[in-house]
């Protein structure tokens, strides 16, 4: 069975549509990609998924139950984890209380984030240093480690590379590959950055104009310009 699936989905901003048409399944699992450009949709639909933008149309169901109704909170608690465009970390707290943060209920603080600090190396020696005085890259691997603090069984990431350095960006990738290897997580991905998208998905959807409904054939996916021809990116 699938853990998402999403059914014709729309989604608007007030009477603006952003989402017209969007089908995907994802399986318990699997790292799926949604690659697309600049104002396609991408962070709009981890959005409607997550329950902060308004769902006009279509289903979307986790673990076989719709989310519709649903308050973010719900979804949170369902199992359901976003990391957002930007990172949106605590920039005056410490990277420790960024992560205490992320703690849910009354769970053993120190020992969930001794746990997720096992993948993140860098952090711990960045843990009493203030959220805002890392770089962009230190900032996603925190934005991560937090989303990680609530054990979601979904992790839904907008445009992690976005920003960063290249050096990093290899260290996110590395990151996320161990973790999707190490644990049942599974992950849906929304990147322009072909080579990390490609890298790191078991597959891969092209989002257009608010339309999701075609995958880049797997046999494509290592190959960087029939990818780039089939959504349409210039050479
Ligand atoms: N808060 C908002 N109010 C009104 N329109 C919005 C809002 N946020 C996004 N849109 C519009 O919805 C469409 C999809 O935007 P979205 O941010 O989902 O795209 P994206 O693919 O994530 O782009 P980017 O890569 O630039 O982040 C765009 O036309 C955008 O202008």
């Amino acid at each position: 069975m699938s853990l998402l699936e999403i059914r014709s989905l729309k989604a608007a901003y007030g009477s603006v549509p952003a989402l017209h048409q969007v089908d995907m399944t994802v399986a318990p699992g699997e790292v799926v990609g949604v690659l697309g450009h600049n104002g396609m949709g991408k962070t709009t639909l981890l959005r409607a998924i997550m329950g902060f933008v308004k769902v006009t149309g279509g289903d979307i169901l986790f673990d076989g139950t719709s989310l519709k109704g649903q308050a973010v909170n719900a979804r949170a608690r369902a199992g359901l984890g976003l990391v957002p465009q930007g990172r949106m970390i605590f920039p005056t707290l410490s990277v420790r209380e960024n992560l205490e943060s992320g703690i849910a209920g009354q769970r053993d603080r120190d020992q969930v984030i001794e746990e997720i600090l096992t993948l993140f190396p860098r952090l711990t020696r960045l843990l009493e240093r203030n959220g805002g005085a890392l770089s962009g890259g230190e900032q996603q691997l925190l934005a991560l480690a937090r989303c990680l603090c609530r054990k979601p069984r979904l992790m839904l990431l907008d445009e992690p590379t976005e920003g960063i350095q290249p050096s990093i960006i290899d260290e996110i990738a590395e990151t996320l590959q161990q973790l999707s290897r190490s644990t049942d997580i599974t992950i849906v991905l929304v990147e322009q950055n072909l080579e990390f998208i490609t890298g790191l998905s078991d597959r891969v959807y092209a989002i257009s104009n608010g339309v999701l409904d075609r995958q880049i054939p797997k046999d494509q996916l290592t190959d960087s310009g029939a990818v780039s021809a089939f959504m349409g990116f210039a050479a």
